[in-house]
């Protein structure tokens, strides 16, 4: 794993930015897995300042999102597709025809998962993969002890999972206990990966990636397998971390 150091937050999400630009540009075709919460929405607003300046255009880009609540609808305030519209989609030229985001409420949740995965496999796999990181080290919303195998499924969040992000619900009753999340094997097939870390709270989190075993209990350390993975990480991230 290749890690970046920078400053702040403000760097990380500049510097996470640059890359998918250049990325974009060397292949307008590409297939960007994308990711929420508060990590990667510095560096949505670096793309759609870039976007609205240099003009560089996504109207050729495939997205998929990691995951999903379930029983949230797309034009719930706090579903993820509202997220990604809100924070990305609306602000620059993507055809959201070409953006994926799990469905919340499907019919058939086991038919809705397999369907995911085939896309993204049948349109040649994920290009470039954001991630952030949960502080128990889940990537998506792969909890501890999901399976490395894993393809797209539905999990239970774990209480801290949902107290973590509780934060943009009215109370802690509103946060769905469940989610759909791109498995742990769907996540490693993508050919590039991109991890963004930032703040005090993630430091222990980095550290036992770093120096910590690969095991299913801290689902992130499978990222050591992947051949193309680039960690931008800030330095209260990475306080708690000897670099060489
Ligand atoms: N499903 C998301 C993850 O994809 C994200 O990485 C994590 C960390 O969120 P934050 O970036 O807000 O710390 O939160 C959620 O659980």
């Amino acid at each position: 794993m290749n890690i970046i150091s920078v400053n702040d937050y403000t760097e990380m999400s500049r510097t996470a930015a640059e890359i998918v630009i250049g990325k974009v540009k060397g292949n307008p075709e590409i297939i960007l897995g994308l990711a929420t919460g508060g990590t990667p929405k510095g560096m949505y607003d670096s793309l759609i300042e870039d976007h609205a300046r240099n003009h560089t255009s996504y109207e050729q880009v495939t997205s998929f999102n990691l995951d999903e609540y379930i029983g949230l609808k797309p034009n719930d305030p706090n579903s993820y597709h509202f997220y990604m519209n809100d924070s990305l989609f609306n602000h620059i030229d993507i055809n959201k025809e070409r953006t994926f985001v799990p469905n919340g409420t499907p019919e058939n949740t086991d038919e809705e998962c397999k369907r995911y995965d085939e896309r993204i496999d049948s349109l040649g796999g994920i290009d470039l993969q954001i991630l952030g990181i949960g502080q128990n080290g889940h990537i998506g919303f792969n909890e501890p002890g999901t399976s490395f195998t894993s393809g797209t499924h539905v999990v239970t969040l774990e209480d801290s999972t949902r107290q973590a992000n509780a934060r943009y619900f009215d109370s802690i009753d509103d946060v769905p206990t469940h989610a759909m999340t791109m498995g742990i094997s769907t996540i490693m097939k993508s050919k590039q990966i991109l991890l963004l870390i930032s703040g005090e709270e993630k430091a222990e989190t980095l550290k036992r990636l770093i120096d910590g075993e690969i095991t299913e209990e801290f689902p992130a350390s499978i990222l050591k397998k992947h051949n193309n993975v680039t960690i931008i990480a800030d330095q209260k991230a990475l306080s708690g971390v000897v670099m060489p």
